[in-house]
């Protein structure tokens, strides 16, 4: 790999560190923020609804613009907006002033996330184990800042300690990245090898269920994490058990992340493993519901969020950007504008599911997932599979050869056929305009119209051929 693409890849892992801070820092202390604020923590938790507004407000632009004005610029402005929001954060007073820097947090994470993911699939390697990188760094992240804060706290040190380490890594990475030269968006021939071949109405059936993934994946996580506590203590499972299951949910996040990770590089599964997860979700779900053992729901929980927050959204995502090789901004913006929904209706269904009395509230989380299983299996059924190696890739093209070949030379002998009438009607070899004829039926007859020059070139290398072998052949028969 280049030294740059290393650096960038490097850096654009760096801003999830600093973005998987910037998802908990403001719950994990409002406390101290509504002190702050000399407001209650009942309004002061208002003011985290100033995010989701910043995100949904800004993604599809975000996303337009960095196809347009190029990635660089809007990740430099994704990194500004965040470090601002750090560094004014801790030290501001004022309850609009704190709505405005959380709007502009919002606005941060769609500027980061509409440049990173389409980057990250221009470059070289596998996608899909990009993009889940970066739900690596931004769980271990959420994983190390609650210790910092609760440090913090303990020692008696200054609340906002916890928002200047962001800051700091933030201030770095900005000298880094605006040094570093970014690969060309998309260059026509990388276009041409991530392009991938769709007819419509399937290309229309599967970018809908990509997009529904995009809100049922985060939806069915949402879901859990708002209410998980609540449920446990509602079916009499102990106070410490009712925390406990959130975080090995947590602890199984971080450890699916890394198996992903894992297994993407291994191509036989990679094409199956996200089926596999969110069918296993599911099921730790079902039992989630159902079940009234503590042990049992334990292990269920650590289950769900092996498979439910293992990097399945950013896969869907990577599977997206593949088929839109010339729009991956808007797409990935328009992608967590579907998720950025999910974080506003969940608690609202949620709410409302609670106000009618529902007792089984993790049956809705259920359908959710359902709903998210029955998406997956249409974009597994209708994605085409990508072939498992390097090794599988060349089998397939032998093959295609032994077929051509056997074609090739049914060609010669219809050539034949016509060298014989040729000489007996004493017409030269060459026929320009017959040539002609054919290039333009195969320009006509490519169903890829960005292989026309290719196939062409083919057919003029084949004519060439054609008529080296009619002149060895005249020149044999005259001899005879
Ligand atoms: O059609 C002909 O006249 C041919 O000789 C065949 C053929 C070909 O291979 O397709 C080869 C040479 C001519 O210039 C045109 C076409």
């Amino acid at each position: 790999m280049q030294i740059s693409n290393f650096r960038l890849k490097f850096s654009l892992f760096l801003n999830y560190f600093v973005h998987g801070c910037g998802l908990i820092i403001l719950t994990q202390n409002l406390t101290q923020l509504a002190s702050n604020w000399h407001s209650t923590l009942a309004t002061a938790s208002f003011v985290l609804s100033g995010i989701g507004i910043g995100r949904l407000a800004a993604y599809l632009s975000m996303g337009f613009l960095s196809d347009k004005v190029g990635r660089k610029k809007i990740l430099l402005f994704g990194m500004l907006s965040y470090l601002i929001f750090f560094i004014a954060s801790p030290v501001n007073e004022s309850i609009p002033i704190a709505y405005g820097l959380s709007i502009l947090a919002g606005i941060a994470n769609s500027a980061l996330d509409s440049a990173a993911y389409p980057i990250l699939s221009e470059l070289r390697g596998n996608q899909k184990a990009n993009s889940v990188s970066l739900k690596a760094f931004m769980s271990s992240a959420e994983f190390i800042l609650p210790v910092i804060v609760l440090t913090a706290n303990q020692e008696n040190w200054w609340f906002g300690l916890s928002f200047l380490l962001p800051a700091v890594i933030l201030m770095a990475n900005l000298i880094n990245v605006t040094f570093l030269t970014f690969p060309k968006s998309v260059t026509k021939e990388n276009e041409n090898i991530q392009k991938v071949q769709l007819n419509t109405g399937k290309k229309v059936l599967v970018t809908a269920a990509l997009l529904l993934y995009g809100y049922t994946s985060m939806a069915v996580m949402i879901w859990f994490t708002q209410w998980i506590s609540i449920f446990a203590k509602n079916i009499d499972f102990g106070n410490t058990t009712a925390h406990l299951l959130l975080s090995l949910y947590s602890l199984g996040s971080i450890s699916g992340v890394l198996l992903t990770l894992i297994l993407l590089r291994i191509k036989a599964v990679a094409n199956r493993l996200f089926l596999f997860q969110n069918i296993l979700s599911l099921l730790s779900l079902i039992i989630i519901a159902f079940s009234t053992q503590e042990s049992l729901s334990m292990v269920a929980c650590f289950t769900f969020g092996f498979s439910a927050a293992a990097g399945l959204m950013q896969m869907a995502l990577a599977t997206l950007l593949r088929l839109y090789p010339k729009k991956k901004g808007l797409l990935t913006g328009l992608f967590f504008s579907f998720g950025s929904l999910a974080s506003f209706t969940v608690p609202l269904i949620t709410g409302w599911l609670v106000a009618q009395g529902k007792a089984n509230l993790m049956v809705g989380d259920v359908i959710v997932a359902l709903i998210g299983l029955a998406a997956a299996l249409i974009i597994q059924a209708f994605f085409p599979k990508e072939a498992p190696s390097l090794k599988e890739a060349r089998k397939v093209i032998d093959r295609i050869d032994h077929q051509l070949l056997r074609l090739v030379e049914k060609r010669f002998q219809a050539v034949d056929a016509v060298i014989a009438l040729k000489q007996k009607q004493e017409l030269p070899v060459l026929d320009a305009s017959r040539e002609e004829k054919v290039l333009e039926k195969i320009a006509k007859n490519s169903h890829n119209k960005a292989l026309i020059s290719y196939n062409q070139a083919i057919w003029q290398t084949m004519m060439a051929q054609s008529r080296a072998y009619q002149r060895a052949k005249a020149h044999h028969n005259n001899k005879e």
